[in-house]
């Protein structure tokens, strides 16, 4: 479902200022598998979640993602692979001008689903990460943590094939992380393929699963 076979990733154009990312990167990750991405900080987690959902394009190397080569792709092959996954990022992403329920409710207005059903699904995912009192705030009106459970709320709200989460509990408090793990375990049961970097190594404990470990940009530990 996840293939990257001898992947590198380099920044910069010219090859005096090009800088390496990423070497070397082999690994699979099955459907409705679930996979830690652990590393210090600056390894290459960032820039390997990129790749997989397709914001970059490796310099060396291939990557296969739901059995298709991503090399392959043109424009409209990415946006259609890419509606597909849901991301969490560092940063969340949200849309400023937007409530939290619009924000979440953006991946299932793009499909089309029907409004009732839209608001039936937003306001219980709301619920469950516990912002029923936030439904009508803006991102610039809530803390780091609530905008935080905003993102993952959007991330899988439409029930992606693959779940992609960078640090998605650096801003929370343990309570909150496990009942965010809970929910990314349970979509997991259900089918999607999730990858979750993180370096809060008591969680990777409490939930134990196979885990790419990345240091200067290498895969130091698989499986
Ligand atoms: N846009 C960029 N241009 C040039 N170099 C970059 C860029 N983004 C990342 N890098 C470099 O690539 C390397 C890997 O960075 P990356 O953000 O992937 O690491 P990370 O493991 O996610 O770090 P952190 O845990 O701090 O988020 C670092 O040396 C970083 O400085």
């Amino acid at each position: 479902m996840i293939r990257f076979t001898h992947v590198g990733l380099r920044y910069g154009k010219s090859a005096g200022t090009a800088s390496v990312a990423l070497e070397n990167i082999d690994f699979e990750i099955p459907e409705g598998g679930f996979r830690w991405l652990t590393g210090p900080s600056g390894a290459g987690k960032t820039s390997l979640l990129k790749l997989t959902y397709l914001a970059l394009h490796p310099s060396e190397g291939r990557i296969d993602l739901f059995g298709t080569p991503t090399a392959r792709l043109d424009r409209r092959g990415t946006a259609l692979l890419r509606r597909r996954i849901g991301v969490v990022y560092q940063d969340f992403r949200l849309l400023q001008h937007l409530t939290a329920f619009d924000n979440v409710a953006l991946p299932l207005r793009l499909a089309r689903r029907k409004e009732a059903q839209v608001r039936a699904d937003v306001t219980e995912l709301l619920r469950w990460v516990g912002l029923s009192g936030r439904l009508d705030h803006r991102p610039d009106e809530m803390s780091g943590g609530e905008q935080q459970r905003v993102a993952i709320a959007r991330a899988v709200i439409a029930k992606p094939s693959l779940l992609v989460a960078d640090e998605p509990t650096g801003n929370l408090d343990d309570d909150q992380a496990e009942r965010l793990m809970h929910l990314i375990r349970s979509l997991n049961r259900l089918g999607t393929t999730v990858i979750v970097a993180t370096h809060n190594l008591g969680l990777v404990a409490r939930h134990p699963a196979p885990m790419i470990e990345l240091q200067d940009g290498r895969m130091t530990w698989h499986g």
